[in-house]
């Protein structure tokens, strides 16, 4: 399905972030729910299939980055490569398996930055976003 600048407004703004513990940032990614027309696509599991393959042991000392609260599946993604820390940038317009994370082991950080919380509150308000925000999230729109 090809994306043209129309689409823009539609993009969802969470970004992640894979961080080694020498400070390197090993990956990248984003929510490319709409520019690639996925279900699965986060911002969290695309940085994970962006880092393709690491050596054994390598997530087990990485520090996930993301912009919101990671859903059941992606939490779930980083309890099964055993992800010591995630941080999170805020976790107002969405809490996602934090409390699965946390029985887990894994150590949870909210940044609670009121920046990132006002444009993600905007964006899930907007024309635009609330649509795709709720098929994001495996919610239904109410008209
Ligand atoms: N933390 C997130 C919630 C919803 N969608 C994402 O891509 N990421």
């Amino acid at each position: 399905m090809p994306v043209t600048p129309a689409d823009y407004p539609k993009y969802m703004k969470i970004g992640c972030i894979v961080h080694a513990p020498t400070g390197d940032v090993l990956s990248r990614g984003h929510n490319k729910r709409v520019q690639e027309n996925s279900n699965i696509r986060h911002g969290e599991t695309d940085a994970l299939e962006n880092l393709g393959r690491v050596r054994e042991g390598l997530l087990r000392e990485c520090i996930m980055f993301t912009t919101l609260s990671p859903c059941i599946m992606c939490s779930g993604t980083c309890v099964l490569y055993k992800f010591p820390t995630v941080v999170l940038a805020e976790n107002e317009n969405f809490v996602g398996g934090e409390d699965f994370l946390r029985s887990q082991g894994v150590e949870v950080v909210n940044l609670k930055d009121e920046g990132i919380t006002q444009m993600m509150a905007e964006w899930i308000a907007s024309e635009a976003g609330r649509k795709i925000w709720n098929e994001d999230i495996g919610e239904v729109t109410q008209a």
